[in-house]
């Protein structure tokens, strides 16, 4: 049948809303009471670019492509309604600029898309479609069929949120052993459910035999699983998606699959869908140690209902003037308080996703994110602004940025709480009435500085961090920023990152190097960088602050005090290179190499940074 073609022109003057996919019934017949609502599914692009101009609301799932180019045609558009969870297909930064309000279901099919990740599961266990597909065409074969139990087998899931925890807990109730990759996770969370937390892919893929991803698609997620990762894995794994095509690099499952590195999958998604006519994605659908379903995870009539109901009901109140339940983009802050909080605001969102990429995704699981207590404190003029809801929702938008589904755009003054709570977050805040005591001049942010004069700013930012898990141990991290300017030409700038004292601005892609502070380090990294065609735009180096600079001074006389003592007890010392003299001294040059750049930084560029000669640790920075 060929798809509906819109009304020619409107025949009414009440508002207008487009429905060109298929949304349960529920919630759509509380916008027909009040509103024109055109529900034509299977509408072209073309004929969606044509006739957008007329509407008030468009309510769409996955596979209408909202655009930029849509939106610029949207005169009229005031809301775009996501009945489901993900908002990749809607150009979201366009919205946001044109004034439209994005809004979402959060919630409203997790239930669905654990209970398909379980159907999969199953499936792929028990070679359910197989089986069909054979009985279908008058066959009998039962010995070629035989499957393996999911009982007492171990289930790897990676992504420990909203689905990925249910999962968890329907898996431990078939029997299963649970290990979670997830760094951002509550390792409270993790424990009350029964699920044991891990380290990195190395860790869980050789003991797995089924393994789920329940991430969203982000630059750190996409291609996750590549041929290196499949060949890491038992041979009877399988694996799951039910989260979005492209977690699994599909070219390299295609081979895992084919070459038997492992069993079989259970897909869902896609990176094309529907996948396009012998692409890999087809391939991958078609083949034989594959069940797959067309996008599945969210279709119930319950799931249905729920998410009609969630984004119906807040495209009804967005019409009349209010307020929605779930914006992907509302604002952080109120107009009144913008020209004073706005340079802050943005400073501690930057400050929020300097930490997570940072500190919290690339190491130890289950402790750097959900499970620390933050610590956010104004010093100075700001400890006097009594309304700090905006500075406390920036945090964890920023906090969230990389990891989550919207970019932490759904997170605004009203739920700020509670998607911190959601997400094992703590979060204190304290007003300290003295500027903080190391801030850094700006003067001193020239290429190839070394930052260290100590200025006192009027108004200044500093997170800190610390473990609030078994006994409480770890280390304190620490981001220290601050505003300079005021009005149009306020500038924002880190003053100190953990314990190097730093001044750069927090923008654009940055590499963090930690190293040595010895000669011929700057060359090297500039060589690997020019290697990979990727331009310097400044460099910084950071050195340690003064605290920590005497700690580790203190550190290595105390080491070779006792070394001496040691040596006057038991004879001449060790010959040169047999102990740890000369690391130790480097201890104290410890520096951070902080660069801005352009180019495409991929993931081999930061492995070849990390061989480098004397290079600790590198990150990777998209602010
Ligand atoms: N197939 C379907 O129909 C269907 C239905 C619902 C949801 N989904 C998709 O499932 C995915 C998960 O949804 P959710 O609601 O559980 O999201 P969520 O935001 O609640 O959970 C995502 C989890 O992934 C973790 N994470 C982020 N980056 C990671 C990384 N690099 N390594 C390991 N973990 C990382 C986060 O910490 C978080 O705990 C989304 O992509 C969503 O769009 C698909
Ligand atoms: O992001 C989601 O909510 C799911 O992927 C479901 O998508 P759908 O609404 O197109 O089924």
């Amino acid at each position: 049948m060929a798809p509906p073609s819109p009304p020619d022109s409107p025949t009414t003057s009440r508002p207008r809303i487009l429905v060109p996919e298929k949304v349960s019934a529920e919630g759509l017949a509380l916008l027909q009471e009040h509103y024109e609502v055109d529900v034509l599914p299977g509408l072209s692009s073309q004929d969606l670019h044509a006739t957008i101009g007329t509407y008030h609301g468009l309510i769409v799932r996955s596979e209408t492509k909202v655009t930029s180019s849509v939106l610029s045609a949207a005169h009229k558009l005031r809301v775009v309604a996501r009945a489901g969870v993900g908002v990749d297909n809607i150009d979201v930064d366009a919205a946001t600029r044109q004034g439209i309000i994005v809004v979402n279901s959060p919630a409203g099919n997790i239930v669905a898309a654990a209970e398909h990740t379980l159907a999969l599961l199953l499936a792929t266990a028990r070679n359910v479609g197989r089986a069909d597909g054979s009985m279908k065409s008058g066959r009998w074969e039962r010995s070629k069929l035989v499957g393996v139990e999911v009982g007492r087998k171990t289930l790897g899931v990676i992504g420990l949120g909203k689905v990925g925890l249910k999962v968890a807990r329907m898996a431990i109730g078939l029997g299963m052993e649970v290990l979670a990759l997830d760094p951002y996770a509550s390792p409270d969370v993790a424990r009350q459910a029964g699920v044991g937390l891990v380290a990195s892919l190395g860790e869980l893929l050789p003991v797995v035999d089924f393994l789920t991803i329940h991430t969203p698609l982000l630059a750190s997620t996409l291609n996750l699983l590549g041929e290196e990762e499949f060949k890491k894995m038992k041979k009877s794994a399988r694996v799951l998606n039910v989260a979005r095509g492209g977690v699994y690099n599909e070219e390299a499952l295609l081979k895992a699959l084919d070459e038997g590195w492992i069993a079989g999958a259970g897909l869902d998604v896609f990176t094309a869908e529907p996948p396009v006519e012998g692409s890999i994605a087809a391939r991958l659908a078609a083949h034989p140690k594959v069940v797959a379903t067309p996008h599945l995870g969210a279709s119930t009539v319950e799931a249905q209902e729920n998410v009609s109901m969630d984004v119906c009901t807040q495209v009804l109140e967005i019409l009349r003037g209010g307020l929605p339940t779930a914006a992907v983009n509302a604002p952080l802050i109120l107009p009144e308080e913008y020209r004073r909080l706005q340079p802050f605001v943005k400073l501690v969102e930057k400050i929020g996703s300097l930490y997570t990429q940072h500190f919290a995704a690339s190491h130890q699981p289950g402790g750097m994110l959900g499970g620390r207590r933050f610590q956010l404190l104004y010093h100075g003029e700001l400890a006097s602004v009594s309304n700090t809801r905006p500075l406390f929702a920036a945090l964890v938008k920023g906090l969230l940025s990389t990891i989550s589904d919207t970019g932490g755009r759904d997170v605004n003054i009203v739920n700020a709480t509670l998607i911190a709570k959601e997400r094992g977050l703590s979060i204190d805040e304290t007003h300290v009435r003295s500027p903080p005591t190391t801030t850094v001049s700006p003067e001193k942010t020239d290429n190839n500085s070394s930052s260290s004069s100590a200025t006192t700013y009027a108004s200044a930012v500093v997170l800190r961090s610390h473990p609030v898990t078994s006994g409480g141990v770890g280390e304190e991290q620490l981001i220290e920023g601050y505003v300079s300017g005021s009005g149009p030409s306020a500038s924002i700038w880190i003053s100190k990152l953990d314990r190097f004292t730093a001044n750069f601005p927090p923008e654009g892609t940055l590499l963090v190097l930690h190293n040595y502070d010895t000669p011929g380090k700057i060359g090297n990294v500039g060589m690997v960088l020019g290697r990979h065609g990727i331009n310097i735009t400044f460099m910084q180096v950071a050195g340690l602050n003064r605290e920590a600079r005497l700690a580790a001074e203190k550190k290595v006389e105390e080491k070779e005090a006792a070394s001496r003592a040691a040596s006057v007890a038991d004879g001449p010392p060790p010959a040169e290179g047999d102990g740890g003299g000369e690391s130790e001294v480097l201890v104290t040059k410890e520096a951070l190499m902080i660069l801005g750049v352009d180019g495409d930084v991929t993931k081999e560029v930061v492995d070849d940074l990390a061989r480098a000669e004397g290079i600790l640790d590198v990150s990777l920075l998209r602010l």
